[in-house]
């Protein structure tokens, strides 16, 4: 009554999805008829039948047996050696109808000729006409698509290989089938009948080895399954038929819902020696890896174990590397830790050291402040040839005393520099003395050093040196310039520009010394990119 009740709370639902059902199975067994159909017409000629003949329509042309046995005979030659025909008609099938017991006996041949071929068959009252037993006419078309199945089976590989098997059809399809159908009535009870085909797999189906006669077995296979869809479940009939599930796993799964272990075994025998990449579906091998093998399967057996072995071992392999990889791991991210902690102690001690560079910086020339903004050093030029000198006395606080040698006793003077060279300093003492004013050019300041003196005193001589290119002769001009450049490349935080001008001031004209036009003496002139030095 519940049951009923819920049933009455959605009928439409119920009868829509029942409609869609029965509608989609209808275009089913239409189709399968169309093909029924085409096919014997391919072998026996022109039916006369409709495209896409009706079920009666289909059952009348059958319904004399002609047809059947002619098809029978073509793919079987002499496997029904009379068939009853109406003198006056000829073969067609709609001309003239036969009487009831003659078509009965044609029938009867055809069905005899079909189970000796031990393919799927039919009850000779599936073609009478007031038989509307549901599945009935599906019977028929089963029998006829197994024929053609069997037919081009033979074709594609010269008839051999096919007697190893039986159609699960004659199991199922008819009421022969009753006795092996459990009492559950399970599908892995309803199983293909391959006990004749295991006794013979040794002796034919080593002929199987190739691959087109492999490929043909899973066709001729997978058409029985579809054919006898009775025994399958719908969805995989609906799988199969979309094209999107992958072929050999839907055929592995097909096989293993139709087969019991002993069939499964023989088939995936036959697949394994035909398919030496071993391609086939993981559930038969194990099912195969199962049962008990016979001589000549123990190489297959071998060489899985020894497969499964190298998995197992690069497993292993995989496992160790992968965790070393992640010991690695760790220990390059403690080092970065370390490097990154290293790194901050160092930029905080390099600010530091900065700031104390600085510091230092601003001390020293604080320091040169100190020691005077401007400082006056004399150099003494040595004496040449017969002349003679008025030097009295150099004292080291830069004191000098000079006197007249014409006039020794009235004439001595005593003069204060910052510092007083003698006759003997080199041009590096004396540019020791201004390097200190020198280096705080790098740090802002502004620093003029110029010579003055008499004609042939030395100024020359100290600011630029000699043109001997002794090293030692070089001027203070040069000395400063080396400095410089090596300060501001020592100084890599900071970038400098340095500018060169070369000026001489004679008789109270300026001349640029690095000018091509020596004539030019329009100031300020144009700065060349060497040093500034200014010469009196
Ligand atoms: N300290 C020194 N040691 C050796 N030779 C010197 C020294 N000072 C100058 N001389 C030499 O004295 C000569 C005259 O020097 P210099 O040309 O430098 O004088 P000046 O002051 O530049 O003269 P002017 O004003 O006429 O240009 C040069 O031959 C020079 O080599």
């Amino acid at each position: 009554m519940e049951d009923g009740g819920r049933r009455n709370e959605e009928p439409c639902r119920l009868s829509f999805r029942d409609g869609r059902l029965a509608s989609r199975k209808a275009e089913e067994a239409a189709l399968r008829r169309y093909e029924a159909a085409s096919w014997l017409e391919s072998i026996v000629g022109p039916l006369r039948l409709p495209p896409l003949p009706t079920e009666k329509e289909f059952h009348a042309c059958l319904r004399s047996g002609i047809v059947l046995c002619n098809a029978i005979n073509k793919i079987q030659p002499g496997a029904i050696p009379k068939v009853v025909v109406n003198q006056s008609a000829g073969t067609a099938w709609d001309t003239q109808p036969l009487p009831a017991y003659q078509y009965f006996e044609n029938i009867r041949n055809f069905l005899v000729a079909v189970e000796e071929l031990k393919l799927p068959s039919f009850e000779a009252s599936d073609l009478e006409r007031d038989n509307e037993e549901i599945g009935s006419a599906a019977k028929v078309v089963d029998c006829i698509l197994t024929l053609k199945t069997y037919h081009d089976f033979q074709q594609s590989n010269g008839g051999n290989g096919w007697k190893h098997l039986k159609s699960p059809l004659p199991l199922l399809s008819t009421s022969r089938i009753k006795p092996h159908v459990t009492s559950s009535g399970s599908l892995r009870s309803k199983c293909l009948d391959m006990s004749t085909a295991k006794m013979q797999q040794s002796t034919k189906a080593k002929d199987l080895n190739d691959q087109d006669a492999l490929g043909s077995l899973v066709t001729v296979l997978s058409n029985l399954m579809l054919n006898s869809k009775e025994n399958i479940d719908q969805s995989l009939v609906d799988s199969w038929n979309d094209g999107k599930t992958d072929r050999a796993k839907l055929f592995s799964k097909i096989m293993s819902s139709c087969l019991d272990d002993q069939q499964l075994s023989f088939i995936q025998d036959l697949w394994l020696k035909g398919n030496s990449k071993g391609r086939c579906s993981t559930n038969l091998l194990d099912k195969h890896r199962s049962l008990p093998l016979e001589h000549g399967d123990y190489n297959y057996r071998n060489q899985l174990e020894a497969q499964e072995k190298e998995l197992v071992e690069l497993k292993i392999l995989l496992s160790e590397a992968r965790a070393e990889f992640i010991n690695l791991q760790t220990q390059i991210q403690k080092d970065f830790i370390q490097l990154a902690t290293q790194i901050h102690e160092l930029s905080v001690a390099a600010s530091g050291y900065h700031q104390a560079i600085k510091e230092n910086r601003n001390l020293y020339n604080i320091l040169q402040e100190l020691k005077g903004n401007i400082r006056v050093f004399c150099r003494i030029r040595p004496i040449f040839n017969s002349q003679e000198s008025c030097i009295e006395y150099i004292g080291n606080d830069g004191s000098l005393m000079v006197f007249d040698p014409y006039r020794p006793h009235n004439t001595r003077k005593v003069f204060q520099f910052n510092k007083v060279f003698g006759p003997q300093t080199t041009q590096c003492e004396v540019y020791n003395e201004t390097q200190a004013l020198i280096r705080s050019v790098m740090d802002g300041y502004n620093v003029c050093i110029f010579a003055y003196g008499q004609t042939g005193a030395g100024k020359t001589y100290t600011m630029c040196g000699t043109s001997t290119g002794l090293c030692e002769e070089i001027g203070i001009n040069h000395m400063a310039l080396n400095d410089l450049f090596h300060i501001s490349s020592v100084r890599e935080d900071i970038t400098y520009e340095i500018y060169v001008q070369m000026v001489e001031i004679y008789n109270e004209i300026v001349r640029d010394l690095l000018c091509q036009d020596a004539t030019n003496s329009k100031y300020p002139f144009e700065f060349h990119p060497k040093f500034t030095s200014v010469t009196h």
